[in-house]
């Protein structure tokens, strides 16, 4: 590896993060439906990102973690460190403590920690010991939840090749021995409440030779190595970007660049957690529905064209702005389509909004039956809206119509809250130049095509009918 200050080999750590559909289009639906398949991974729950963080101690490593979690707070993370999995001592190692070696790798209990990764890698809670450095004892506990980011964090963490395999991001903290000792001698004669010749002692003694030994030959497993830990914002900041993109992206938009999924928050999340919920209300339903729809509509705008304008601000100074696109126009699949007409029309004043009503007989026989589109249709950009993309069928009939219409296909952004992967596979297969926006990805459709977990039949309940 070479020695730029940031060793930055992305795609060695690049591995997939979240699981995705690899079948190919209508094959893959057609194949699904043949074979009568569920969901396509319904059981395959999302992997966390997992990082390592390694380094000497007081290289900087929990100061780097905080760092990227200060920056990350608006994503679920836990911190492991390998700390917790240091081996309480016995009274008699008690008694000659000057003498054991807390930087060798059989001091920590490594199972322990392999296991505690593992399960937290598959989704489970663990309990995480409290290691004491007074006490040298890991009484207590910690329960900790499983997270989108697992950062785990230790001078030995790089040792295990299990662990490490187990990491798609490696991250070595590399500070000057003689910082790392002044920083050692303040922490153990401070916190820790040690006396300065033990500390220097100890240095000597174990955690220089471990330093050399064990902790320096895992470097070169590193993918990012941080000189000046802490203080390299550069890296921190260059890190979190990393994560953040490996986070936000589906497989999916791997494969098709113009799918748009929004990026995923704390509250995006909330919403569709209320909106899923099969006991919210219908009133909840509509007010958490509507402010996802107008997220996705925002991010459709987005992708309109745009010219340059400028204004003259009541300062009398220019502003350089953008002029919003003027020929567009939306088009809803009634009737679930027309939950989202509110949301377009509060964002773009006046806008034409057209109707395309398909029947559906199963899944396999669709009819369009009616249609109202503007006349001037092919000169506009057009926002198709439908809340669910399911198998597709529909998606392409109202697709198809549009291109009969005269519409550019590079014209048409479709706009939906949740897609199911095969859906999104027979659209972007069929018609490469249109775009897609969705907030949430699903897993994939049952037996009877409806889409999974999905939020059931969303005309019924935004439009109150299904107690009918
Ligand atoms: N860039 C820095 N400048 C000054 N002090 C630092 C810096 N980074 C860490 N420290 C201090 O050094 C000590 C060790 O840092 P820490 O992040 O705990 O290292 P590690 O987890 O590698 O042992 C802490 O007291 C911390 O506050
Ligand atoms: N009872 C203990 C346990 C560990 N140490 C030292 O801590 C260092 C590792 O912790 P970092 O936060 O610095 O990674 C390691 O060098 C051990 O020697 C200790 O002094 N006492
Ligand atoms: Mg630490």
């Amino acid at each position: 590896m070479g020695s730029t200050p940031v060793d930055y080999m992305i795609e060695a750590s690049s591995g997939a993060h979240f699981s995705g559909f690899h079948m190919d289009g209508m094959q893959a639906v057609n194949s699904l439906v043949r074979q009568g398949a569920t969901s396509v991974n319904e059981n395959v729950p999302k992997q966390p990102f997992i990082i390592g963080v390694a380094g000497g101690a007081a290289s900087g490593k929990t100061t780097v973690c905080d760092m990227i979690i200060e920056q990350l707070h608006d994503q679920r993370v836990v911190l492991v460190n390998q700390d917790s999995f240091y081996h309480s001592l016995t009274p008699e190692e008690l008694t000659k403590v000057h003498e054991y070696n807390f930087d060798h790798p059989d001091a920590f209990d490594n199972e322990k920690l392999l296991s505690t990764v593992e399960m937290l890698k598959h989704g489970k809670t663990v309990d995480i010991p409290k290691y004491d450095f007074r006490s040298y004892k890991n009484n207590i506990s910690r329960k900790v939840n499983p997270s989108d980011v697992i950062i785990l964090e230790g001078i030995l963490i790089f040792h295990d090749p299990r662990v490490r395999d187990m990491m798609s991001m490696k991250i070595f903290v590399d500070t000057d021995a003689d910082v790392r000792l002044a920083r050692r001698i303040r922490r153990d004669t401070g916190e820790n409440g040690r006396d300065i010749g033990m500390v220097l002692d100890q240095y000597s003694k174990f955690v220089k030779p471990a330093f050399d030994d064990f902790i320096l030959p895992t470097k070169k497993y590193a993918d990012i190595i941080i000189p000046r830990g802490g203080d390299n914002h550069v890296a921190i900041d260059l890190i979190v970007q990393h994560i953040r993109t490996k986070l936000g992206q589906h497989d999916l938009c791997k494969i098709y660049p113009n799918l748009y999924v929004i990026q995923s928050t704390f509250q995006i999340r909330g919403m569709h957690t209320l909106i899923r919920d099969a006991q919210t209300t219908k009133h909840d339903f509509v007010f958490y529905a509507d402010r996802l729809i107008r997220l996705v509509v925002e991010h459709g705008l987005g992708h309109l064209p745009f010219t340059e304008k400028q204004v003259v601000t009541p300062t009398g100074s220019v502003y350089t702005g953008v002029d919003f696109c003027k020929r567009l126009c939306g088009v809803s699949v009634i009737r679930s389509g027309e939950s989202m007409e509110n949301a377009l029309r509060a964002c773009c004043k006046g806008i034409k909004i057209g109707k395309i009503l398909i029947h559906r007989e199963g899944d396999n026989g669709q009819q369009l039956i009616y249609e109202k589109l503007p006349q001037d249709i092919s000169d506009r950009h057009v926002l198709l809206l439908d809340p669910i993309l399911g198998t597709g069928n529909s998606a392409v009939q109202a697709i198809s119509l549009l291109l009969k219409k005269g519409v550019p296909e590079a014209n048409i952004i479709f706009l939906n809250l949740i897609s199911a992967p095969q859906g999104v596979h027979v659209v972007c297969k069929r018609f490469p130049r249109i775009k897609i926006v969705t907030s949430e990805i699903e897993t994939g459709l049952n037996q009877e095509f409806r889409v999974l977990p999905g939020m059931g039949e969303f005309g019924d309940r935004y439009f109150g009918t299904d107690d009918e």
